[in-house]
């Protein structure tokens, strides 16, 4: 007979609108996320012998969400995720893992005449703050946060030459190129026992975000890029140290080509080299480079030897 290897069930895109009212300031926050959790545990009968016993039931995950919500802090998401995630565990013996994601989308308090507006919001871009949080019995709670979709561009400073060539390269060597690309940061926290330990580090959920993101931004603007993965390598590098409770640090960064055209055609227009001003940005193909780094610290002390 065959056996489920692995099951985890529950729901997904459940969207959250929160406000906070700061009645004696007169200023309202807002956050939207869009949720989605799953969970694991002694289910398999579930799928194998139509047995509902076992199924708590993804209607009430989602009613378990929106209250969850109503009485809890919703930021930071790390701490949202964890306390949802440990409701599951605590209340149902037969679940044992619960996981869960966290889309917190942006909306940026609109400035009028010069002063932040107290309850108008703008959604200047489409970048948004991730995590996902495992929270499981056995292991504790371990958390991923993320930022992605901030997309960036330079209009120079960065080359790329010195790689591979052989019959299959056409790619000319490049001291001076257009680099763009769509950030997609994460950094993984320190597997913590349970959600006290995710409360002792509530502070540093948003330093870190604030960190990864200026870290991020100033790197790409200010290094003279040898190559998307060295740019890479450095953001990591600075952010490992900037944040000492994450283990690791992974980036996934397209590479979003411009091509120069050639217009030589007409009028022997010089539009190529550093005579380049109008390029076809590509929708694809593109580069993808991607890398995990692990913090020196926690490399060695996870290392039983
Ligand atoms: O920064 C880059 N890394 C690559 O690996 C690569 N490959 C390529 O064609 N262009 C680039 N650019």
């Amino acid at each position: 007979m065959p056996y489920v290897s692995a099951a985890r069930y529950g729901k997904d895109n459940v969207r959250v609108y929160k406000v906070h009212r700061d009645t004696e300031a007169g200023v309202q926050t807002v956050t939207e996320m869009t949720v989605c959790c799953l969970l694991e545990g002694e289910i398999d009968t579930s799928y194998t012998e139509a047995d509902n016993s076992v199924v708590v039931a993804t209607d009430s995950i989602k009613n378990t969400i929106y209250i969850t919500a109503k009485e809890n802090p919703v930021t930071p998401p790390e701490l949202f995720a964890s306390i949802l995630g440990s409701h599951f565990i605590e209340k149902y013996a037969h679940i044992h893992v619960a996981n869960v994601k966290v889309v917190t989308h942006r909306w940026a308090r609109m400035e009028i005449d010069g002063k932040p507006h107290p309850h108008s919001f703008i959604k200047d871009s489409d970048e948004v703050r991730n995590v996902e949080a495992r929270i499981s019995r056995k292991d504790g709670i371990a958390i991923k946060s993320a930022i992605v979709g901030l997309t960036v561009l330079k209009s120079t400073g960065s080359a790329f030459h010195g790689f591979v060539r052989d019959e299959y390269t056409t790619l000319p060597e490049t001291w001076d190129r257009i680099l763009s690309t769509d950030v997609d940061a994460s950094w993984k926290w320190k597997t913590v026992e349970n959600l006290e330990a995710v409360q002792a580090l509530v502070p540093k959920f948003d330093e870190a975000w604030k960190s990864a993101r200026d870290i991020t931004l100033k790197l790409f603007a200010e290094d003279e890029s040898a190559s998307v993965q060295n740019t890479m390598y450095k953001m990591c590098e600075e952010i490992l140290v900037a944040v000492p409770d994450v283990a690791t640090v992974i980036y996934e960064l397209p590479n979003k080509h411009y091509f120069e055209i050639d217009l030589s055609w007409h009028k022997g227009l010089k539009n190529t080299g550093k005579d380049a001003e109008v390029y076809a940005p590509q929708s694809g193909p593109n580069g993808l480079i991607s890398s995990e780094t692990i913090s020196a610290a926690y490399f060695w002390h996870s290392d039983p030897a």
